[in-house]
């Protein structure tokens, strides 16, 4: 089915607000024009981000009932682990308390001062560990990956040549692993072929080099790969993912993501060298290696939260609610990263502004605009969250986004009719809108609290 109902039935609901016109251009400026400030109370329908907002199951709330806060050994914790164990197969696993903290151990044990990290495009926090550990990342996506318009089936993969010229020039013994995130955040939610992984670690095994994945939405990479990829229709989500992950020597998982819950990550790894280092770090950072940083409910949650995530019916319907708004966007003339990816709909705000400079921060402005026009609210990806360069210049992004994120489990297809018609109106008359200036900038991850205000 093209779209296919919701697979749930609704059991609590959390009753959402509209404020005026009136209302919202106070609160707008009150929060600077940026999104990630304004009062959830003020937030009509809440796109921002997939993280942390997915509704919990009704067997992931009693799960909460059944938390064992023991400071060690917590019954919680055995079950967490077997269901990393089971359903991504990996032999070690080290709680945290969201991805952050799993890209922070990983990034301290592995990076050495000037060592190069190559991956698929970057992501903010990934990368500011990276470099905090004195790493250079190394874009080493295809060169599609940057062109909004272009449709890939695979549009994540990594360019097999870019990543053996890396290692011609700089040396196998400079590059600890290569980070490749499935599906790709900033690339639109864009998936990695299982043909690519594989010859990624062919590549990584004959120089020596490890491969770790950025596992945080790699449900919704699995399912694409079910969906577009020879040999691989009649295999379940669940077959093709403990494949997928086979060819990783460990991963980082943002568990508030794919694993359907508020909080919760892990590092995971088949090297007990690497896991002993972990467990003797996480305990700087986490707490002990049995709880990392989440409370015994929370890891239950989690365990629940990742076996329904390789549910069939359930990653069918995630998947395809999103591409109902991308596809009714497409249809209307938005301009949008196509094809529509994993976890959002992207706006080409370049294109859906192009009156509009990068140095007029387009992207941070659209969202503002469409906040401001229906409550909807969205995340700039674009130059604002690309942040400086080194000599202290913007970094210039070729991807100006509006991420227009879809939680799981959360609406339903009338809310996206909702999001869809508030952009439309303002792409009509999207030549009112105008750029946004800096009145506040932080020295790091800016787009969490910079402010703004109207050119
Ligand atoms: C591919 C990937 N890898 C790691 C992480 C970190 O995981 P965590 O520490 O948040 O649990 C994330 C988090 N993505 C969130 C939240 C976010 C984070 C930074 C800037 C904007 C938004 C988002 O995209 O909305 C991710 O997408």
């Amino acid at each position: 089915m093209k779209y296919p109902a919701e697979p749930f039935k609704i059991k609590t609901v959390e009753t959402i607000e509209m404020t005026s016109r009136e209302e919202r251009e106070d609160i707008v400026k009150e929060a600077g024009y940026n999104t990630f400030l304004l009062p959830s109370k003020n937030v009509y329908i809440d796109l921002l981000t997939d993280s942390g907002t997915s509704a919990m199951s009704d067997k992931q709330w009693a799960s909460l009932m059944i938390g064992d806060e023991a400071y060690g050994g917590s019954e919680n914790w055995f079950k967490l682990r077997d269901a990393v164990q089971e359903i991504y197969g990996f032999d070690y696993v080290v709680p945290t308390h969201q991805g952050r903290g799993a890209e922070n151990l990983l990034s301290q044990i592995m990076i050495e001062e000037g060592d190069y990290i190559p991956g698929n495009m970057y992501f903010t926090t990934t990368k500011a560990h990276q470099e905090l550990n004195g790493g250079k990342f190394v874009d080493v996506i295809i060169d599609e990956a940057h062109k909004p318009s272009v449709e890939r089936d695979f549009k994540g993969n990594v360019d097999l040549d870019k990543y053996k010229k890396l290692i011609d020039e700089v040396g196998a013994d400079k590059i600890p692993y290569i980070c490749v995130a499935v599906t790709v955040n900033m690339a639109g939610g864009q998936p990695v072929s299982m043909e690519n992984i594989k010859k990624v670690k062919e590549i990584s095994e004959k120089h020596g080099i490890k491969v770790m994945s950025d596992a945080t939405r790699c449900v919704e990479n699995a399912y694409y790969i079910k969906e577009r990829e020879d040999g691989y229709q009649d295999k379940s989500v669940r077959e093709i993912l403990k494949e997928m992950m086979s060819y990783f020597d460990g991963c980082t998982m943002s568990g508030k993501k794919d694993c359907l819950v508020n909080i919760g990550g892990f590092l995971a790894m088949n090297d007990a060298d690497m896991y002993q280092e972990a467990t003797s770090l996480v305990v700087m950072y986490e707490g002990m290696p049995t709880y990392g940083g989440m409370a015994g409910r929370d890891m239950e949650a989690m365990a629940t939260g990742i076996y329904e995530s390789v549910d069939e019916h359930y990653i069918e319907h995630r998947i395809k609610q999103v591409r109902y708004l991308g596809d009714k966007l497409a249809e209307a003339g938005i301009p949008i990263i196509k094809p529509v990816g994993g976890h959002a709909v992207f706006l080409d705000a370049r294109e859906f502004l192009p009156h509009l400079s990068q140095d007029q921060l387009p992207a941070q402005a659209l969202a503002a605009a469409i906040y401001l026009d229906s409550g909807v609210r969205a995340m700039e990806r674009g130059v604002v969250s690309a942040g400086r360069d080194a000599d202290g210049s913007h970094h210039y992004p070729k991807l100006e986004t509006v991420r227009l994120t879809i939680p799981r489990r959360v609406y339903t297809y009338a809310h996206m009719d909702v999001v869809a018609n508030s952009v439309i109106d303002l792409y009509e008359k999207r030549d009112k809108i105008s750029g946004l200036k800096f009145v506040y900038e932080p020295p790091t991850l800016r787009f969490f609290t910079s402010k703004f205000e109207p050119l």
